[in-house]
């Protein structure tokens, strides 16, 4: 696999006939898509799809139809192979975050990948110490705001290395500072990022964006000329008054 002077190199995330339908509606359509970006940003209306895009792409959820790749996985039959190949960090940590403690939550995926208990407690302290926060070892989950919950579930995925790191709008509810710290850091990290986010102005220098509408892509390349399309269209259907063209 090409390394590109990167690190870890690439991944090639390969999605091919993707349909999924909810209470009978469609969800997702037909969607593929085949890319070795490094960086890739998912725009789209509330509704459109993204969540379950990113559920896909972790293999939390299987399609009904296609098939879903990453790094040549089919992320949603092999899920041990999935979990060590993709990370997610989801929008409310309240929903990622079920251990009493810092540590323990920590410790959970890496034993799930099937680190020993010791192995575990050495990459756990690696983690704190390179965040800084090694007085966090023993604190309450709980007692965290929601910027350091926030920061708890990306400590929990940078622990497991993946080499795919999907972010499902992380950054909303956090103060500017956080979320200005949480993106340079994620800016850096030697993984290929997937970052689904209302905010097109942040996908600016990404390799990759993708505009999902109604399950599908309604378009996809190079991230300027995306985001400038998708912003017109936004900007569009807000000046009309008809709040039934409200999403959903
Ligand atoms: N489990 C489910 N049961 C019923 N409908 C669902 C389910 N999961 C998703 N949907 C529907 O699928 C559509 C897409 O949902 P999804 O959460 O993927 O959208 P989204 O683009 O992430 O939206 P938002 O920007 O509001 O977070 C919505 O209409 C939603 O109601």
């Amino acid at each position: 696999m090409a390394d590109g002077g990167n690190g870890r190199g690439t991944v090639r995330i390969a999605l091919d006939g993707v349909t999924l339908s909810r209470a009978g509606r469609p969800v997702l359509q037909d969607v593929s898509l085949s890319t070795d970006a490094r960086r890739i940003g998912v725009l789209g209306r509330n509704g459109s799809g993204k969540t379950t895009l990113a559920r896909l792409l972790c293999g939390l959820i299987s399609p009904d139809k296609g098939t879903v790749r990453v790094g040549g996985i089919d992320v949603a039959r092999d899920r041990r192979a999935a979990l060590r190949t993709v990370g997610i960090l989801f929008q409310n940590p309240d929903h990622q975050i079920i251990f009493p403690t810092v540590t323990e939550e920590l410790t959970f995926g890496l034993t799930q990948m099937g680190q020993d208990k010791a192995q575990a407690a050495r990459t756990v302290s690696r983690v704190l110490s390179d965040f800084g926060k090694r007085h966090w070892a023993e604190a309450a989950t709980h007692s965290l705001s929601h910027g350091q919950k926030q920061l708890v579930c990306l400590m929990a995925v940078i622990a497991m290395a993946p080499r795919v790191v999907i972010l499902d709008e992380p950054f909303s509810g956090l103060d500017l500072v956080t979320r200005l710290q949480l993106g340079a850091y994620l800016a850096r990290i030697d993984a290929t990022v997937v970052h689904i986010t209302h905010d097109p102005q942040a996908l600016r220098g990404y390799d990759l964006a993708i505009w999902l509408d109604a399950g599908e892509i309604a378009q996809s390349g190079a991230a300027p000329g995306v985001i400038d399309a998708y912003v017109a269209r936004m900007t569009e259907l807000g000046a009309g008054d008809d709040l039934s063209d409200l999403a959903g």
